[in-house]
């Protein structure tokens, strides 16, 4: 059975003093959930963050990570870092690491296999620009971002691996994806994922969407049968909003 899980990519958002805030009312406002829940704060609040969660279940993740091991990167951090503060899942490939950081498919999938080596749970990212969405290629990019990012992995690398299909038009512009347009694209990606693994892995894989999900979207998009839960950008960063999402699991 594949977890639901939702998530909240803070970006660079919240200083300390917000995020030990919206922290400590995440915990207040948390009731029972079917979801796992997740919070990528920026790394520099990571421990606090970890610290202001310790008697919560919601899970601290990290939002990028280098692939090296260790050396002269200025300004990167390792997988030994993040598990050194008990940071065991990392996102990888979000768009705006694709877009503004120049991060490739190649990186992406070099990231990806360093994470995995340290038995790094990865929460991959990927999904089409407009253009592609306009000229019909949706379907072509996403499957080529899968296949270069992750279809040579080994078969059982996937139970630590967690997909989130971002529609890079829908990120942060108000504008979602509809439910059956977030549905088509999921089937597709289980059904690719089918091919060229297996079933077994298609179906236990848990694929999340990001892209402008909010309060008054998220029950409907969440009630497709191939959609996982999300990956939230602006609306995890307000605890009664980020709440409601979590409840619409
Ligand atoms: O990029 C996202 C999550 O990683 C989505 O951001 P928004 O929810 O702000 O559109």
């Amino acid at each position: 059975m594949r977890s639901k899980i939702v998530a909240g990519n803070w970006k660079m958002n919240k200083n300390l003093a917000e995020t030990e805030a919206l922290l400590n009312q995440l915990s207040a406002k948390m009731t029972d959930t079917k979801a796992e829940v997740m919070v990528a704060p920026t790394y520099v609040n990571l421990t606090a963050a970890k610290n202001a969660l310790k008697s919560s279940s919601i899970q601290v993740i990290a939002q990028n990570m280098h692939f090296a091991e260790s050396g002269a990167y200025t300004g990167e951090i390792s997988a030994d870092m993040l598990l050194g503060i008990g940071v065991d899942t990392v996102i990888i490939g979000h768009s705006e690491r694709r877009a503004y950081f120049g991060e490739t498919d190649e990186i992406l999938a070099k990231k990806v296999k360093a994470a995995l080596a340290k038995n790094m749970r990865v929460m991959f990212c990927f999904g089409e620009e407009l253009a592609d969405r306009k000229s019909d290629n949706h379907f072509a990019v996403v499957e080529s971002q899968l296949k270069n990012g992750l279809l040579n992995l080994e078969t059982s690398d996937w139970s630590k691996i967690v997909l989130a299909y971002e529609p890079v038009w829908a990120i942060g512009t108000g504008e979602t994806a509809s439910p059956e347009q977030a549905q088509e694209m999921h089937a597709f990606i289980r059904k690719t994922i089918t091919n060229a693994v297996n079933a077994d892995v298609a179906n236990n894989v848990s694929i999340l969407y990001g892209g402008s999900v909010k309060p008054n979207n998220a029950e409907e998009i969440f009630s497709k049968p191939d959609v996982d839960g999300g990956l939230i950008g602006g609306a995890a960063l307000v605890a009664d909003d980020f709440i409601t999402i979590i409840n619409a699991i």
